[in-house]
């Protein structure tokens, strides 16, 4: 039997509510980002690391990156939560590409995409801020020119969304029932 850990960063919660959903149907052990050490992690067959994505970063990824070469042999899964559409997953390969940049560790990590959401009255004032230059940016632009996620963000800019959807990790855990 796989023993499993679900390890998660989360700012403002939807990553730690996946996490929380997955460790419910794999019956996992859950970790906090800064709570998870390797020596910890070593002890498990399988890790399903979860990030909020932040201007394409995956957050606290490093710790399965820099460790890539200790963990190499578990099972590792990496999901993201972010509010871009996950219907296109093609999105995805730039963000991925970016966050491992070692085509091995691609080849050998399972990634998966859920959409979380967002409150701005939350916000940090750093956040705060870069999505309000993010809007100017985007305010300055022909809207034609503008994607759906560009016009779906200036529509929901300053709003409460919340598009999290636990059925949505199915894909995941069925990697776990076969
Ligand atoms: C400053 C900032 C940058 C963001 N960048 C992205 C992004 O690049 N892609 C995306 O899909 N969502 C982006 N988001 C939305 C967050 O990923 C989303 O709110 C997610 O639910 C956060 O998860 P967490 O609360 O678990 O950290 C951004 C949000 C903020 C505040």
């Amino acid at each position: 039997m796989d023993k499993v850990a679900v390890v998660y960063k989360s700012k403002y919660g939807s990553t730690e509510r996946y996490a929380r959903w997955i460790v419910e149907e794999l019956n996992a052990d859950l970790y906090e980002h800064s709570q998870a050490d390797l020596k910890k992690l070593l002890e498990y067959s399988t890790i399903i690391y979860g990030g909020g994505l932040y201007a394409g970063g995956i957050a606290g990824v490093s710790l399965i990156t820099r460790n890539y070469n200790i963990l190499k042999n578990k099972k590792i899964i990496v999901f993201t939560v972010g509010l871009v559409s996950t219907d296109n997953k093609e999105v995805f390969i730039p963000v991925i590409e970016k966050n491992f940049p070692i085509k091995e560790m691609r080849d050998n990590i399972s990634f998966f995409h859920f959409r979380g959401g967002i409150d701005y009255k939350k916000l940090g004032i750093i956040h705060k801020t870069m999505m309000a230059m993010f809007k100017i940016v985007l305010s300055k632009r022909d809207s034609n020119e503008l994607d759906l996620e560009n016009k779906e963000f200036l529509a929901t800019y300053g709003k409460k969304i919340d598009f999290s959807d636990r059925n949505t990790i199915k894909p995941l855990i069925q990697l776990f029932r076969c």
